[in-house]
């Protein structure tokens, strides 16, 4: 029996887990949930079947609940809060030696060398679909013997346009995912590839692997959840259908797999699976990220929070869709990042907050933000 507890149980992330846990009570109990309060009639529905099955089952709402539900004696934590508010309940869960289910990825790729150098190996495994593909081909290998990590991308719902047929589109043809139901921000994030530009940031900080070694691949199908290439050449994929519910339930039971988490592909039917490069014209933000992540120390963070600020101002009606980037390349062009620097938790906060500040300043002296 392992003990859970869950930050953000009402999103995409955290209901998955609670059905996880629902269909395998044997293996799994919940001793601690946390949200936000933006869904208080569902939390307050979980927490009334959490604490039915563990009448000591802690709840609360908000960062600081979560930093302390982070703490609570368990077997694992996992992270589905979204956004750079999960960095503290990142940290607190490190710090009190449980292990670290990690959906929240902006957490880590904030912290980036804050978090690595609190966890011990092993101590985070990767929840996010595509470095679950990538944690899973590496079993067994040793890691002199990787060349290449290659991450795949849905494209988004925009796959195929052009920058100029990007100008007009709408939040509600944004939050359209091909393949996946997921949060309003990792939504977005995936229609701008802002997620891919975060995600190849994490393969770099969880794997060890350099940037030039991080290859994106357009995969729309999403079958193949990411691959690794070996020295000697061979390729090794993980596969499944796009659901998270296999890297959730490994997320929660790692290094064990529980059994029948999901249906596999069914190798019977005919399909054609297609791959593209990407486009970095139309969707010039992995290329951005790719920058950040090489410059480091507080630049993650300030592409990160820049981009939080961005996708709500498109939500609002006050920024059209390719200004999601343009912003943080404005941002992040401001931004001085001092070469050695020491990086402290108030050092990525304060970050944080100057981002938000310069893209809000940023988005207000943009003419063509209002005109849609
Ligand atoms: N959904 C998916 O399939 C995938 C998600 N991820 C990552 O997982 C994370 C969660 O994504 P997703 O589940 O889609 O997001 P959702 O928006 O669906 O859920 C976010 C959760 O965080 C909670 N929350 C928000 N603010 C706070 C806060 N201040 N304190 C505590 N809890 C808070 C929300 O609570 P409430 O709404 O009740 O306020 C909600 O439970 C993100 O980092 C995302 O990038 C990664 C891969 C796949
Ligand atoms: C399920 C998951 O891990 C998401 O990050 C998903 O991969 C989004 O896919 P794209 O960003 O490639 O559209
Ligand atoms: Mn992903």
């Amino acid at each position: 029996m392992r003990d859970v507890v869950i930050l953000g149980s009402t999103g995409s992330i955290g209901t998955q887990a609670l059905e996880i846990v629902r269909a395998n009570r044997d293996r799994f109990r919940v001793v601690g949930i946390t949200a936000g309060g933006g869904n208080r009639e569902l939390f307050d529905r979980q927490v009334e079947e959490v604490t039915a099955h563990h009448p000591g089952a802690f709840s609360g709402l908000g960062a600081e609940a979560s930093v302390e539900a982070a703490q609570l004696t368990c077997d694992v934590v996992l992270n589905g809060i979204t956004g750079a508010v999960g960095l503290r309940p990142t940290l607190a869960a490190l710090d009190a030696g449980r292990t670290l289910a990690l959906a929240n990825k902006e957490s880590l790729i904030i912290g980036g060398p804050l978090v690595k150098q609190r966890a011990q190996p092993g101590q985070i495994v990767p929840v996010d679909s595509e470095h679950s593909a990538i944690a899973q081909s590496l079993r067994g290998g040793r890691s002199e013997e990787v060349r290449r990590l290659v991450l795949t991308a849905s494209g988004g719902p925009f796959r195929g346009r052009s920058l100029a047929e990007l100008a007009d589109v709408t939040p509600e043809q944004a939050l359209a995912h091909p393949n996946f139901a997921m949060g309003r921000v990792i939504t977005t994030n995936s229609a701008t590839l802002v997620n891919k530009g975060l995600e190849v940031i994490e393969a770099h900080l969880l794997f060890d692997v350099p940037f030039d070694r991080i290859d994106v691949v357009v995969h729309p199908q999403q079958l193949i959840h990411s691959m690794v290439e070996f020295v000697d050449g061979a390729v090794v994929a993980q596969i499944g259908l796009p659901t998270m519910l296999v890297p959730i339930a490994l997320g929660l039971a790692w290094p064990d797999r529980v059994p029948d988490a999901e249906t596999p592909v069914d190798w019977t039917k005919t399909a054609d699976w297609r791959f593209e490069p990407l486009d970095d014209v139309a969707f010039p933000a992995v290329v951005l990220a790719r920058e950040a992540g090489r410059r480091g120390s507080t630049a993650p963070a300030v592409y990160n929070a820049a981009n939080e600020v961005c996708v709500d101002a498109f939500h609002d009606g006050r920024l059209l869709f390719p200004g999601i980037v343009d912003v943080i390349g404005s941002v992040l062009a401001d931004h001085d990042v001092p070469s050695d620097q020491q990086l402290t938790l108030d050092d990525v906060l304060a970050a944080d907050a100057w981002a938000r500040e310069a893209a809000t300043r940023t988005i207000g002296s943009m003419r063509t933000s209002t005109q849609r």
